[in-house]
């Protein structure tokens, strides 16, 4: 057979909310290119909705609302999951593997916690399991990790991989707008997740980092590992506070290989809304854009920036990785299995080092100031800059510290609650993106 008469590739699609209906729409606008790039045509075989009774921009007969059905079928080559959440899925795509089909899927809260049982499925059926869009939409950053880098040893992922909270945050910080107000424009605009807490609480961050931190450093990383603090308590003060440092507030995924004293290598992998200087490249990062910058021991820094969340540019790394897999169909080959022969163990939050910003009111009165300072000081954490605001019953301290252990730095921020001179601790945000 030659390469352009090999026979169709059958696509099955589960699910066509904001990402799917944009991937059914492409496969049958692009039909024609899309078949001279797989060299062979792509042929939806059926989508699977869960109400049959909606109006689709696609043929009726293609719709289905038996997705365990059309998963085994035998016309079927390659699964496109595009339902979300965990139970329901993994079994489809659990089922779909077993019967050798490829999977294509944007389901990070699935794959945080199940790319070991899937990949093992994907490898014994030696079949391909792809999930690009499942970390920064439409930016490629899962294949450079795994493939364009694969010769590197990569220190560090971070970066900004929740649309809805960059989007909610950056307008907060440009228009002083309200928290509830910017969080609904996010749904109405198909960023936010069905369930908004996956994004505000950072749990959609935290999955996306077990992702990156399991590829990164050939370990199996899964959401539990990842430290979490999400942005529903940042507040428009925090942001005029980040303002007046030269600062923003951005909710930022890391991860990093840990070297102890001892040699020890671990994994930090971990997501809190942190001060970033403005003039650093993430805190240019605005609305619903994500950016991710890798750290290689060869390769240096790399930045990939682009749309992280939206139908379209999340739809467009599905048709990436469906293009991918229904090559390997039709020309053989697979793409790489998951890699965790390094198995780098965790390293809890306190461990690692990062610098804090303390903002409190404190008694305006002689002393105050060196006994806030001791605390620091009995914790041998070193102070960046202080500065005092207002007076009197309005005094204000704002504290940056220079890097310590995280362990330091909280004990530091219990014991300064515990002071008659401090009033209240109104507010704590590490910094990154700084060298000291
Ligand atoms: N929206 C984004 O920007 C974005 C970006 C990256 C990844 N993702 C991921 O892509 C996936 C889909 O996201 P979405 O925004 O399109 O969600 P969505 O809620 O808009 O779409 C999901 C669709 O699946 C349907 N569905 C539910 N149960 C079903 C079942 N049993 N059988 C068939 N269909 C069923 C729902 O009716 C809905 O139409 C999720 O895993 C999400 O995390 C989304
Ligand atoms: N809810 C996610 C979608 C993209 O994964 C976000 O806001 O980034
Ligand atoms: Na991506």
């Amino acid at each position: 057979m030659t390469e352009h008469s090999h026979r169709p590739i059958g696509v099955a699609v589960l699910g066509m909310g904001n990402v799917g209906a944009e991937v059914v729409r492409i496969l049958l606008q692009n039909a024609d290119d899309l078949q001279a790039r797989v060299g062979a045509p792509i042929e939806i075989r059926g989508i699977a909705v869960a109400d049959l009774g909606k109006a689709r921009a696609c043929a009726t007969s293609l719709l289905t609302d038996d997705p365990a059905a059309l998963v085994k079928r035998p016309d079927v080559d390659i699964v496109v999951e595009l339902i979300g959440g965990i139970d329901v899925p993994r079994t489809l795509i659990a089922s779909a593997l077993e019967h050798g089909k490829s999977v294509v899927t944007a389901n990070k809260a699935l794959l945080a916690d199940y790319t070991g049982e899937l990949a093992t499925l994907a490898a014994d059926a030696k079949v391909d399991l792809y999930f690009e869009a499942s970390v920064a939409g439409a930016i490629p950053v899962i294949r450079p990790l795994m493939q364009s880098l694969a010769g590197d040893t990569v220190q560090r992922v971070a970066g900004i991989v929740n649309g809805t909270t960059n989007f909610i945050l950056s307008a907060m910080d440009a228009d002083g707008e309200d928290y509830d107000v910017v969080l609904a424009e996010a749904g109405r605009l198909g960023y936010a997740e069905a369930d908004p807490t996956a994004d505000v609480e950072g749990y959609d961050a935290a999955a996306k980092a077990a992702i990156l931190a399991s590829i990164a450093f050939h370990s199996r990383v899964t959401a539990g590992d990842v430290h979490r603090e999400g942005i529903s308590s940042i507040t428009a003060a925090d942001l005029a506070s980040a303002a007046t440092l030269d600062c923003t507030i951005k909710l930022l995924s890391i991860c990093e290989r840990i070297v102890d004293s001892a040699g020890r290598q671990r994994i930090s992998a971990r997501v809190y809304p942190a001060l970033v200087p403005l003039t650093h490249p993430l805190a240019s990062v605005n609305g619903a854009f994500n950016a991710v910058v890798v750290e290689a021991e060869n390769a240096g820094r790399l930045m990939f920036y682009g749309q992280g969340a939206g139908g379209a540019p999340t739809a467009s790394a599905v048709l990436g990785d469906l293009v991918m897999a229904a090559r390997n169909k039709v020309h053989g080959g697979r793409g790489p299995l998951e890699s965790t022969y390094a198995s780098l163990p965790i390293a809890p939050m306190g461990d690692v080092n990062t610098r804090y910003y303390v903002s409190m009111k404190v008694a305006d009165r002689p002393g105050v100031l060196a006994t806030v300072a001791g605390e620091f000081s009995a914790r041998n954490v070193s102070i960046a800059t202080v500065r005092q605001e207002g007076a009197e019953e309005n005094a204000r301290l704002i504290v940056v510290t220079h890097r310590a252990p995280d362990s330091a730095l909280s004990e530091t921020v219990d014991a300064l609650t515990e002071l008659d001179s401090v009033l209240s601790v109104s507010s704590v945000l590490r910094l990154e993106g700084t060298d000291d």
